[in-house]
């Protein structure tokens, strides 16, 4: 089974390194796959650029096993939706289980996404339960979908809604940016490699 993991990164934080690391644990992966987004659908333009939160990702990942950094939405143009995402790796990945990873506050917005059903035919999607933010809006499609077994992920490669609590750390992209925007002390919140980087590049100086 892989993992898909996408995210604004910006920038990266321990919330996302410890998600990653406990489900690939939990689910067994083969791979994690870290998405960096280019053009994200539903937000503001990120504050820093696409390659640099790039280069943050990578300093952080560099020492995950079974962690792979994917540049295809960096590669393509226009918004960054994640059905053209997941429909290009099911064609790399034909047979496999493919696990759409995301925190509950992301998967409240799902039915708004770019063609949000079609997610499903390429992949099941994982709700990591996130501080903040309880995980399951109303919706009668999440019942049909919903498997309670980890085991049922397996068995299937895409179609299936499953909710995986996890450690709840509840530290946020944006919590980090204010915080240097005010001058206040983020370690321990990102990895030092990553906060070196923020300060030499004097990113994230303006909320
Ligand atoms: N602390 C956390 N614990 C679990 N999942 C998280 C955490 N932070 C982010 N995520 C999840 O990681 C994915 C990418 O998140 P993103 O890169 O937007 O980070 P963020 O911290 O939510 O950013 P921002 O505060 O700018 O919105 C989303 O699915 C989000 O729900
Ligand atoms: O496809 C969409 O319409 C869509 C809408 C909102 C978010 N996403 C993706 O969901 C992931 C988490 O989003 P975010 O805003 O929490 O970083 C990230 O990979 C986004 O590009 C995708």
């Amino acid at each position: 089974m892989i993992g898909i993991f996408g995210g604004t990164f910006d920038p990266v934080h321990y919330g996302h390194l410890r998600a990653v690391i406990e489900v690939g644990e939990i689910f067994g992966l083969e791979q994690v796959r870290l998405i960096p987004n280019k053009t994200p659908p539903h937000r503001l333009e990120p504050s820093a650029s696409a390659s640099m939160r790039l280069e943050m990702l990578q300093l952080a990942a560099c020492t995950l096993s079974n962690v792979v950094i994917d540049t295809r939405e960096l590669d393509r143009e226009g918004p960054s939706y994640m059905v053209d995402t997941l429909s290009s790796l099911r064609g790399d990945f034909p047979e496999r289980p493919l696990l759409l990873f995301v925190g509950s506050d992301a998967f409240n917005g799902l039915t708004t996404w770019h063609r949000w059903r079609e997610l499903f035919d390429h992949a099941h999607i994982v709700v990591m339960t996130r501080p903040g933010s309880s995980a399951r809006p109303e919706n009668d499609f999440w019942d049909v979908l919903q498997v309670f077994e980890a085991g049922d992920l397996a068995r299937y490669k895409a179609g299936k809604l499953f909710f995986q609590p996890i450690t709840q750390l509840d530290i946020s992209a944006s919590a980090i940016r204010k915080m240097i925007a005010e001058k206040r002390d983020p370690r321990f919140l990102l990895p030092d490699a990553v906060l070196d980087y923020i300060h030499s590049h004097h990113l994230y100086q303006n909320a």
